[in-house]
């Protein structure tokens, strides 16, 4: 019986991200604990004919349709790559906000590599799988097999999948785009410049409580540019950190999004009830993230 040709392409959650430097090539170097939440968009592939896309769904308009989408540029690169790749018409439907951090159009492109991997019989460790998947953009790889792991490097070099336990959070994005170069460029870092980074907390913990507290030591390095970029990202951040029920307010990526942790399912859907009671218009979403 064949697999059906659909997958989730879920929410990336950097739980953590540290910035060690930039590199010669202008790039940061990074060491970010990436997890990925429950909600997501959907992918479905419809398998013959010409590569074709075609994108609905509450955000679909921010993400669209042409030669842009991310889904249709990591399909091309892998047809560049693979003779005779069997394609199709894809259909996108796209909830996750778009340019907020939490790689929508990443995990968009990591979800059409899949669907392509299993029409035409390849591995994800194929090497033109991966290949097209860091052309893509620096989040794809991580996104290829989404399951939580350090990400290290520009994206590029992934640890071992982590049986992280499942934490219960709040995403809340202002719907205001942030885009990524402009974020890291108000780092400030010349190429080659180092920075000290400090010991990034173990990933390994056994307990929601434990994971929670090793969060703490760590940080987003990205949060104070973005938030001088789009202060509304600090606006977010205080509304979250005002409720005594919230364990942990960060940014995810380089924003605006920005996550609440919780004890249970019940604390993160009241959350999400009231910010979106005081913040009609923003995207709140309560989901699970592991
Ligand atoms: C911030 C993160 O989302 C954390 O997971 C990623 O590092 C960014 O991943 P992404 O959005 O897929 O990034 P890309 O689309 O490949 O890169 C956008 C731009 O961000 C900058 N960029 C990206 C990744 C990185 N490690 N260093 C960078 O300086 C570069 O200027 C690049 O031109
Ligand atoms: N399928 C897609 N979904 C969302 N954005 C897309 C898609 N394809 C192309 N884009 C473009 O990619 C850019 C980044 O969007 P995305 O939503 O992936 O950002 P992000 O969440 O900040 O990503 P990251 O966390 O990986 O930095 C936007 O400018 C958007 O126009």
């Amino acid at each position: 019986m064949p697999q059906p040709l659909a997958t989730r392409a879920p929410a990336k959650i950097n739980l953590t991200l540290h910035v060690l430097g930039r590199r010669a090539d202008g790039y940061h170097d990074l060491e970010s604990l990436v997890a990925f939440a429950s909600t997501g968009d959907d992918l479905r592939l419809e398998p013959g004919g010409a590569l074709a896309l075609h994108v609905d769904g509450p955000t679909a308009p921010l993400a669209g349709d042409g030669a842009d989408n991310l889904v249709v540029k990591a399909a091309r690169l892998l047809r560049e790559r693979v003779e005779g790749l069997k394609v199709g018409a894809f259909h996108l439907t796209k909830r996750l906000p778009v340019a907020a951090g939490i790689g929508g159009g990443s995990s968009d492109a990591a979800a059409a590599l899949r669907l392509l991997a299993r029409l035409n019989g390849l591995s994800l460790s194929h090497p033109a799988l991966r290949e097209a998947a860091r052309l893509a953009g620096a989040d794809v790889p991580v996104c290829l097999e989404p399951r939580a792991r350090m990400m290290r490097g520009a994206g590029e070099e992934l640890g071992p999948a982590l049986s992280l336990p499942r934490l219960f959070a709040v995403l809340v994005n202002p719907r205001v785009p942030v885009e990524t170069p402009a974020v890291f460029k108000a780092l400030g870092l010349q190429p080659g410049q180092q920075l000290p980074g400090g010991a990034h907390p173990a990933a390994e913990a056994s307990s929601p409580g434990a994971l929670v507290a090793a969060l703490k030591q760590a940080r987003n390095d990205l949060e104070p540019p973005a938030r001088r970029i789009q202060p509304l990202i600090g606006e977010a951040l205080g509304l979250l950190r005002e409720a005594p029920s919230c364990r942990l307010a960060r940014m995810s990526g380089s924003g605006a999004t920005v996550f609440g942790l919780y004890d249970d399912c019940e604390a993160a859907a009241e959350a999400g009830k009231q910010i979106r009671r005081l913040r009609p218009d923003w995207w709140v979403k309560a989901t699970s993230v592991r």
